[in-house]
């Protein structure tokens, strides 16, 4: 082997792993490219990661997906591929340059026709799908601070048996750091929702590769005893902040 520097074992690996298991295809690989052409920074999920949501999504049987933190749509496009006929995503992005780069990308992998791209903060656009039909997958990747709010509305537009994604959850270590900064601190809030919410089920774990060590949590929103499911348009069972 001779290689005894972790991170560049770390890469040699996830290349590996991209050649042997996770193959992505040259759409995939096309919004890597025209995104870092575009100007965007580097801060999209590795292929693993994208293969993984698509993985979740299609074991979860999702027909509507929820995105916080579109970027150029790289994870979007790995969500969208996992939808059945009629499936549909929200992904919602402050940046409206990043949004036109994610339209541009998604149109150019056919895939833009079951994307909606809402512009703005997530806080500001969150509260208009109140009405809509419940997510079954949510994946949270946009500015951390925000993470306990996010995953308060991951709850609030869930039903039992969704699926909450949180990404970058380690931050190279620093999550354990009580005195992290902002970002630290609001992955640290989120990662305590998802430990200790009568409606949460969660794990997490570390990841390590080319973006070095970080990690993601997985959370399963669980029925409360003596809530009924719903029914038609009987939301009661949501739950409220
Ligand atoms: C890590 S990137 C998302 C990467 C993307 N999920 C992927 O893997 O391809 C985070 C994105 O969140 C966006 N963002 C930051 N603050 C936001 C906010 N308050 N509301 C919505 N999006 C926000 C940023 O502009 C950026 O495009």
């Amino acid at each position: 082997m001779g290689q005894t520097d972790p991170a560049a074992q770390w890469e040699l690996v996830e290349e590996y792993l991209d050649s042997r298991v996770v193959q992505p295809d040259a759409a995939a690989k096309a919004i890597v490219a025209s995104t870092g052409a575009a100007g965007l920074p580097p801060i999209e999920v590795s292929a693993a990661q994208g293969k993984l949501l698509m993985l979740l999504a299609r074991i979860s049987g999702a027909r509507r997906i929820l995105e916080i933190g579109t970027l150029g749509g790289f994870s979007t496009a790995w969500l969208a591929r996992a939808l059945p006929d009629g499936g549909e995503l929200v992904t919602c992005e402050y940046e409206p340059r990043h949004a036109e780069v994610a339209r541009a990308n998604l149109a150019a992998a056919g895939l833009l026709d079951r994307v909606t791209i809402r512009i703005g903060a997530a806080l500001d656009t969150l509260p208009d799908l109140v009405d809509e039909d419940p997510f079954d997958l949510f994946f949270i990747d946009a500015d951390k601070v925000n993470n306990p709010a996010y995953v308060d509305w991951a709850l609030r537009l869930s039903r039992p048996g969704s699926v909450i994604v949180v990404d970058n959850v380690v931050r190279g270590g620093s999550v354990v750091d009580p005195e992290g900064d902002e970002a630290v601190q609001g992955t640290r809030a989120a990662l305590d929702i998802l430990g200790s919410h009568p409606r949460l089920e969660g794990t997490a774990l570390q990841t390590v590769g080319r973006k070095g060590w970080d990690g993601f949590a997985l959370a399963l929103v669980l029925d409360l005893p003596g809530v009924q499911g719903r029914s038609g348009a009987d939301l009661s069972w949501r739950y409220e902040l």
